[in-house]
């Protein structure tokens, strides 16, 4: 998607000298609610062309010089988007997905080896250099973003104190639609213990071919008992909110999508354009879960867990580091009745929720929220996690 991930030139987990983190108490807005169904699809594989090379197609290549574009974006401007919260929401969300797999492992090995696949500009590095991980491969396919992440390593690298440890990494430019990433890894017999695949599988299903490319790509090298992770948009949350919508196109003043047309939603090339603010459009395709689950099994992969966004914040929130994080990370907005006009989102309707939510008196303040808008555009991914069998 375009750059939900809030990632893109951010690690989210920058040190934070204030104290206002504000999620004393939390609360989700209304209005967004998930349940699946409505769209049941048949399941049947589509056969395609035969796979083009990245450069022949102006997909790729699109996705490439959007993303090569993205200017890197400093933590002083960062915090004055209308978005920053959500940008941090989703961060937070992908630490803790990312910290929970690398526990699972770490109770099997210690040298933990990770595929990052649509690494972007490197948002995810201090998250595995937190992991205490022994290698990563970083891929992309926009060549830009490859370099950028390769220098923020560096960067990493050389801001290390003495005696500390770091990952090794490399990095390849590589659409992983198209190309057998295994055929240019250093070592031929490289083996994963964690793919992670942040807010990128949905571009991989513009056709079968490239869908299971992708699929080939992330699960192909994992060792057994490996874990392929990710985020991407829910597709019944999507195709909910287009039937509910008069028009082709949903979202509000933080995100819109646009579908080409309503009812007909093809397995394999369904369109749509994203809007996030501050971001240019990307069309992104429709991943419809239970295919993938599918495609998944013959790659040996069996589902752990899909939740939703909402799902995966309720559940994780429970725990207490999980709470702090989303603290230190500033992943919800402090919401306190005194002063609007400090706010991200300037329509009083965008925290109704809020107002509901304290209106007794008996939350602590301020409460970590997200503004209605922001939640809109969040609630519409989910998270998933697949284990390599034995
Ligand atoms: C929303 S960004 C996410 C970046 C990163 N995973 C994160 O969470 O910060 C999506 C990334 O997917 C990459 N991407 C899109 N299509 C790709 C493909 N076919 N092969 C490899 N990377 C791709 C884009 O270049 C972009 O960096």
């Amino acid at each position: 998607m375009a750059d939900p991930a809030a990632a893109e030139g951010k690690d989210g987990e920058q040190p934070r000298g204030d104290a206002e983190g504000g999620s004393s108490g939390t609360a989700r807005p209304a209005g967004s609610e998930q349940q699946e169904g409505g769209t049941k699809r048949k399941l049947e594989e589509q056969e395609g062309e035969p796979p083009k090379k990245s450069s022949e197609t102006g997909h790729g290549q699109a996705v490439a010089a959007h993303y090569n574009e993205l200017q890197e974006v400093g933590l002083e401007k960062r915090s004055q988007s209308r978005i920053f919260y959500l940008r941090n929401f989703n961060n937070w969300t992908k630490s803790v997905l990312i910290g929970e797999f690398i526990d699972r492992v770490r109770r099997k090995k210690s040298d933990i080896t990770v595929l990052d696949l649509g690494c972007g500009k490197g948002g995810d590095l201090l998250k595995w250099k937190k992991g205490r991980i022994k290698k990563i491969v970083c891929t992309d396919i926009a060549d830009i973003s490859v370099q950028q992440c390769k220098q923020r390593y560096e960067d990493m690298k050389a801001r290390c104190r003495y005696n500390e440890r770091i990952f090794d990494a490399e990095f390849i430019q590589a659409d992983s639609t198209k190309d057998l990433l295994s055929s240019k890894y250093n070592d031929p017999d490289m083996r994963f213990d964690i793919c992670s695949c942040q807010f990128v599988y949905h571009y991989s299903f513009e056709t079968y071919e490239q869908a299971d490319m992708m699929l080939k790509n992330a699960c192909g090298n994992l060792s057994p008992g490996g874990y392929f992770i990710g985020t991407t948009p829910n597709s019944f949350e999507l195709v909910k909110r287009l039937e509910a919508s008069e028009t082709n196109s949903f979202g509000n003043d933080v995100y819109s999508v646009k579908f080409e047309k309503k009812g007909e939603y093809p397995l394999f090339g369904c369109k749509y354009d994203f809007h996030l603010e501050e971001v240019v459009d990307v069309p992104e395709f429709l991943v419809y879960f239970p295919l993938l689950e599918e495609m998944a099994k013959k790659h040996g992969m069996k589902l752990v867990y899909k939740m939703t966004f909402r799902e995966f914040y309720e559940e994780k929130v429970k725990n207490e580091e999980h709470k702090m994080l989303l603290r230190r990370m500033q992943a919800l907005e402090p919401y306190s009745t005194s002063d609007d006009s400090r706010l991200a989102s300037d329509k009083p309707d965008d925290y109704e929720h809020a107002k509901e939510f304290i209106k007794d008196g008996k939350a602590k303040l301020p409460l970590g929220t997200l503004s209605k808008s922001e939640w809109e555009a969040t609630s519409i991914y989910l998270v998933f996690a697949f284990e390599k069998q034995l």
